[in-house]
């Protein structure tokens, strides 16, 4: 029987500052024995729907009901993961009072989430934050938002550190930023956990590990222990089947130019955030954008879909037509497939698993068409594939975040568009999820289905199908 605990009362000191749990049992998680004393690196290891979601939002406060013998978390834990950063953005989607102002609201700026002081002065520089400091919360790149948070609970005093899946949405040289931030805070004797759902992501100076599967904690303790007693990993799936539940038929025929930009350009309120960028795309050939945090991927690939409004001042084609010449954006949307961080963050309508998939095949945020029976048939597939069938009727929101992902992944795919625009697509997925997504997109490329325009910091998804790569900033 789940008895109700507040954590708030029976949460004290830790031995060290650390975390001490016995005998934990929540919905879709138990945890018989954890210690992570102050002082030590830990990782937390855990694939898209093992618990370590569950894991994360224990620590944060945010599970209500559960069960402890024994429940300690330090006083000054401080938790910055996906969730808090979408929640984050939501709240200020709701304060945004553009419409009393007469102007866009850009929100609570960045700055107001730090507190002042010599330390948060030397992180700004540390990771490269002084630029947006003016701008608004929703301003900020998905990688800036990420680094102001982080900072944001250390100049508020936090000892202790929970971050989930870190490396994901930050470039390299913020990756390296970060490893070096957490060396030191460590020997300051900060407490430092990452939840982490790649194992390629566990960092050099990481010295315990836990790992949780099918909602239990299997394993916990000292980094080489626990690496010992690690499987090997497990073997990607295969999408490959579902092509033929789509339109079914190699598309490919005479190469087309999908995408032209010529000279191009793009800004926020007067700022240049680049200018110069030629770029075409043609069919077949799969492009990766590359570049530090804030160069300007994911306004490039705004700028394609339609969604930044410079997309009418460009000399932009796509597939053939002028944008700003009358066409119809919607008729050009049909033929792209988008999932993106914004994308995510902004889709917050109610609607279930299977509604969300099938939404793709209108284009719509939320399912306002009756869809047909093989639509329904097909989003089913795709369900099946990506092993989330028993989730069909779950409201989207309720997900957890890799499994949100992959259903929009699903969404953008379901209708095999001719360009398949993917800013980030694999941040917050696991190693087996990301493995097959990347499997599939290369089958995907190989058979010319559709055409990959792909955003990504992480050197190991530069896969050879990738034909052209544009490097910003
Ligand atoms: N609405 C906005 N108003 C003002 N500035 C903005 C706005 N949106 C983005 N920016 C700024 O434009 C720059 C480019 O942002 P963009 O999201 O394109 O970068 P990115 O290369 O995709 O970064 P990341 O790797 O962190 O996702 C950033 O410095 C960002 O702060």
């Amino acid at each position: 029987m789940i008895k109700r605990l507040s954590p708030q009362e029976e949460t004290t000191d830790a031995r060290n500052g650390g975390v001490e749990l016995r005998r934990v049992v929540l919905d879709e998680l138990t945890v018989e024995r954890f210690d992570a004393a102050a002082g030590q690196a830990w990782c937390v290891l855990g694939g898209t729907r093992s618990g370590v979601d569950r894991f994360v939002s224990l620590l944060a406060g945010s599970e209500e009901t559960f069960t402890a013998e024994v429940f300690k978390l330090p006083d000054n834990l401080a938790v910055v993961s996906f969730r808090g950063q979408q929640e984050l953005f939501e709240q200020e989607l709701r304060r945004d009072d553009s419409e009393f102002l007469d102007k866009i609201d850009p929100g609570t700026p960045a700055r107001a989430f730090l507190q002042p002081g010599a330390r948060t002065d030397e992180l700004i520089r540390l990771f490269r934050l002084d630029h947006v400091l003016d701008r608004g919360y929703r301003q900020l790149s998905s990688g800036e938002s990420r680094k102001l948070l982080l900072l944001s609970a250390i100049s508020r005093g936090a000892r202790y550190l929970l971050v989930e899946n870190p490396y994901d949405g930050l470039d390299r040289k913020a990756c390296r930023d970060f490893d070096r931030t957490m060396t030191e805070l460590l020997q300051e004797g900060f407490g430092i956990m990452l939840a982490l759902t790649s194992r390629a992501d566990i960092p050099i100076w990481c010295t315990h590990l836990a790992v949780i599967e099918g909602g239990v904690m299997v394993l916990q303790g000292e980094r080489g222990d626990v690496e010992q007693a690690i499987a090997a990993a497990e073997a990607a799936g295969s999408w490959v089947q579902l092509l033929g539940a789509g339109a079914g038929e190699d598309t490919a025929g005479e190469p087309e130019t999908l995408v032209r930009l010529v000279g191009g350009h793009a800004g926020y309120g007067g700022k240049n955030i680049f200018s110069g960028l030629d770029l075409t795309v043609q069919t077949g050939q799969h492009t990766l954008v590359s570049g530090p945090n804030g160069a300007g991927k994911s306004t490039l690939l705004a700028l394609i879909t339609g969604d930044h409004p410079d997309c009418y001042t460009n000399e932009l084609y796509l597939f053939g037509i002028r944008r700003g010449s009358g066409e119809s954006i919607w008729q050009l949307k049909k033929e792209m497939g988008i999932v993106s961080p914004a994308l995510h963050r902004e889709h917050y309508l109610p609607g279930n698993v299977l509604q969300v998939i099938v939404s793709g095949f209108f284009d719509s945020i939320g399912l306002y068409n009756k869809p047909t029976a093989q639509q329904r048939r097909q989003a089913r597939s795709w369900l099946a594939e990506i092993g989330l069938s028993d989730r069909e009727k779950t409201p989207f929101r309720r997900l957890g975040y890799g499994e949100q992902r992959l259903i929009l992944i699903a969404r953008a795919l379901i209708k095999l568009p001719k360009l398949l625009v993917l800013d980030e697509p694999t941040q917050g997925l696991d190693d087996r999820n990301r493995a097959t997504l990347l499997d599939f997109l290369e089958t995907i490329a190989a058979r010319q289905i559709s055409t990959i325009l792909y955003v990504s910091h992480r050197q190991d998804e530069f896969r050879p199908f990738f034909r052209n790569h544009l490097e910003l900033g």
